[in-house]
């Protein structure tokens, strides 16, 4: 890791994302004498993790820090208000690295000059080392830098790097925004289940131990996802039946085709 005490890691903005990283990387051991917080309010869970892992937490970048890496994780309608904030404590050489949505990497040299920025694209199962995070760096971000950057990443999930900025929005329509839509989901098949005459305690039990096995089930085989869906279908069974108006020509796949194309969409306006 390029970051210590002495040039820490400093984390802008502890919320939903920020916290879930947080949290993730104190579960799997990373230093939090070389970590520093600034954010004026964090969520009273995430300010648990940082007051019981004695972090350093400020509601403003400390003056006079000098940090290996700095890391955004505010409202990207934040930005305008936060950049002039940090710029004194950025350095030539701080790396940094935003995983704000839509805001691309020239708003970032804009407020500080030519500096290495990586703009990451995670998800919140990081919280419990299961996210992933699509990464894009610019072309001042150094091979330590590269190698920092993946090493925190991979603590909390899979990492992929990106050839190009753009993909960042893609990755952000499928998997930033969607462990929210597997969520919904869950939520749908519990109301579902309620519909159907079960109690709202039975269905949702259910529907969470469906969602949570079939992901697990995914994420230990090795057999694509549609296998073990045929799997799970009974020539002319009951999940055959579900499935005929799941996979019609207006089910799931156009639903979630269009879903992803307007998180996409307003990752495209939040470049602002
Ligand atoms: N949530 C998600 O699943 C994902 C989010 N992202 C990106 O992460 C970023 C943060 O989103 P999310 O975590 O959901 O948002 P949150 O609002 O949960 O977190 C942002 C945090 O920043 C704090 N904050 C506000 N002003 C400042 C400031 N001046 N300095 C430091 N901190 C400040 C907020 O405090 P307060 O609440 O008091 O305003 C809050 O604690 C966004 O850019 C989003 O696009 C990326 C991937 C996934
Ligand atoms: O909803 C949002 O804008 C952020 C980006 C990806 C997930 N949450």
């Amino acid at each position: 890791m390029i970051f210590s005490k002495e040039r820490p890691f400093l984390l802008v903005g502890a919320g939903r994302m920020g916290g879930a990283m947080l949290s993730g990387w104190m579960a799997e051991g990373v230093d939090p004498s070389a970590i520093v917080v600034s954010d004026p309010s964090p969520p009273e869970e995430v300010r648990a993790v940082i007051t019981g892992h004695g972090i350093r937490l400020a509601p403003e970048p400390p003056a006079g820090l000098e940090p290996a890496v700095v890391m955004v994780a505010v409202k990207p309608q934040l930005m305008n208000k936060v950049l002039p904030m940090l710029a004194p404590v950025v350095k030539p050489d701080t790396l940094v690295v935003s995983v704000a949505a839509g805001t691309p990497v020239t708003t970032f040299e804009a407020a500080f000059g030519p500096v290495p920025v990586a703009r990451a694209m995670p998800n919140t199962p990081s919280m419990v080392g299961r996210g992933i995070t699509g990464v894009y760096p610019n072309a001042a971000v150094t091979a330590d830098q590269k190698d920092t950057v993946g090493s925190l990443l991979s603590a909390v999930g899979e990492v992929v790097w990106l050839e190009t900025e753009d993909e960042i929005d893609l990755v952000t329509g499928v998997s930033g925004s969607g462990p929210a839509y597997v969520f919904w989901m869950a939520e749908c098949l519990a109301a579902a289940g309620e519909t159907a005459g079960l109690s709202p305690e039975t269905a949702k039990r259910l529907a969470i131990a469906t969602v949570c096995g079939a992901g697990e089930l995914m994420h230990r085989s090795k057999e694509d996802p549609s296998v073990l869906r045929q799997n799970v279908t009974s020539p002319n069974g009951t999940t055959a039946a579900a499935l005929e108006v799941l996979m019609a020509e207006d089910g799931l796949k156009p639903l979630l085709e269009t879903a992803v194309a307007a998180a996409v969409r307003r990752a495209k306006e939040l470049r602002g």
